[in-house]
């Protein structure tokens, strides 16, 4: 039987395109195991879907000042010996890295023990975590085709973000009813990245009267981001993180406001929902949902609204504008191809994998 060591972790857009693998992988015939952080949010996820984890030491690499550099070089170390420890164990044919900090020891633990290893970037330049892996990786698969030009030749495969199919089976009368909404009200879905967003929960809370008097709001506002003065608000209804359930409250939904993570919008472009876009800005990451968001305005799927100019008056302009336009930029999406990056992915798995 041939094995495979799935690894990612630290927000759920190193976890999800993980998980979209799995129903292929077992199809193949692959005996498949994780491994992630000890305590990272990978480890309910994968759980949850049953998988067998193994949690490795895991330490952030960051480039600002924390009282944690000093500690986590060792977490890091540590991770290592547990990464090399864990895969001598499982023996694996190939190791597949969705990224995130947790994956640099055990894509260099892979390397020293001569197994192939495939990384995959979502975003349009490479992370910190991808690019410490890219020299012991054999290819590195890539969303964007800016990205090629940022990789090593001969390792580079463009492949597309992979999705979780059942993404695709959600049923908008169970959404309505999960919310208890009726159909006669159009229904506007704000999510905020896999962790939440301060920023954009605050601007909804602060219009919820008027986004309500022409919509029914679902606000997936991330852990600890419950509003316990909003409970019970007749036409609002808030989770802190969506598992299952999701499918079907993205089918209900006709407007979407989101992070521009690189998942989340290949799931918005590939389920046709119309959208706007409040990208992470560059006082807190490397700028790269800002240029996600760009390319996607670019091609007419998406409405862009930038951290710094979201006030009520904008975001309410936005969501007009998106919804009374709603046919043009369902229609752009149409003009883009769906690609297959599940079995892309797997075909290399299989390529590449130690005989
Ligand atoms: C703050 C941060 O570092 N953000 C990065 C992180 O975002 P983040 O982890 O938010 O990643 P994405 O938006 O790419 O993906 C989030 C994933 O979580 C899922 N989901 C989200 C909420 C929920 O309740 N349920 C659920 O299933 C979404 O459907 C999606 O599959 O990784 C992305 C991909 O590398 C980057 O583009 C982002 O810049």
């Amino acid at each position: 039987m041939k094995r495979i060591v799935l690894t990612g972790g630290g927000t759920a857009g190193h976890v999800t395109p993980n998980m979209a693998l799995v129903p292929a992988l077992e199809k193949e015939g692959y005996q498949i195991s994780y491994i992630g952080s000890k305590d990272g949010m990978e480890k309910k996820l994968i759980e949850d879907i049953g998988l067998p984890y193994y949690g490795i030491s895991s330490g952030k690499l960051r480039r600002y000042f924390d009282v944690k550099n000093f500690t986590d070089p060792f977490r890091v170390m540590k991770g290592y010996f547990d990464a090399k420890k864990t895969l001598k164990h499982l023996k694996p044919n190939v190791v597949f890295s969705k990224g995130g900090f947790v994956t640099v020891p055990v894509v260099m633990a892979a390397k020293h023990l001569r197994i192939p290893v495939i990384i995959h970037e979502s975003d349009m330049t490479p992370g910190l975590a991808n690019k410490l892996s890219i020299p012991s990786a054999n290819k590195v698969c890539c969303n964007f085709p800016e990205t090629v030009k940022h990789l090593p030749e001969g390792k580079a495969v463009l492949t597309g973000s992979p999705i979780r199919e059942e993404l695709f089976t959600g049923s908008k009368e169970k959404g309505l009813k999960l919310c208890d909404f009726t159909s006669s009200k159009p229904v506007l879905l704000i999510i905020g990245g896999s962790l939440g967003s301060v920023a954009i929960n605050n601007a909804v809370r602060d219009n919820i009267d008027e986004l309500l008097e022409d919509f029914q709001i679902i606000h997936i506002c991330g852990k600890n981001n419950l509003e316990s003065m909003l409970a019970g608000k007749s036409g609002y209804r808030q989770f802190e993180y969506v598992k299952k359930e999701l499918k079907h409250l993205f089918a209900c939904a006709d407007v979407i406001i989101s992070r521009a993570g690189a998942n989340a919008i290949c799931e918005l472009l590939a389920l046709r929902k119309p959208n706007i876009l409040i990208p992470l800005g560059l006082n807190a990451s490397r700028g790269d949902q800002i240029l996600n968001a760009q390319s996607f305005q670019r091609q007419g799927y998406s409405y862009v609204l930038n951290e710094e100019d979201v006030t009520s008056k904008s975001l309410l302009n936005a969501v007009h504008e998106v919804y009374d336009n709603r046919a043009s930029y369902v229609n752009a999406m149409n003009q883009s191809e769906l690609s297959d990056p599940i079995g892309t992915i797997v075909k290399l798995a299989n390529e590449l994998a130690r005989k």
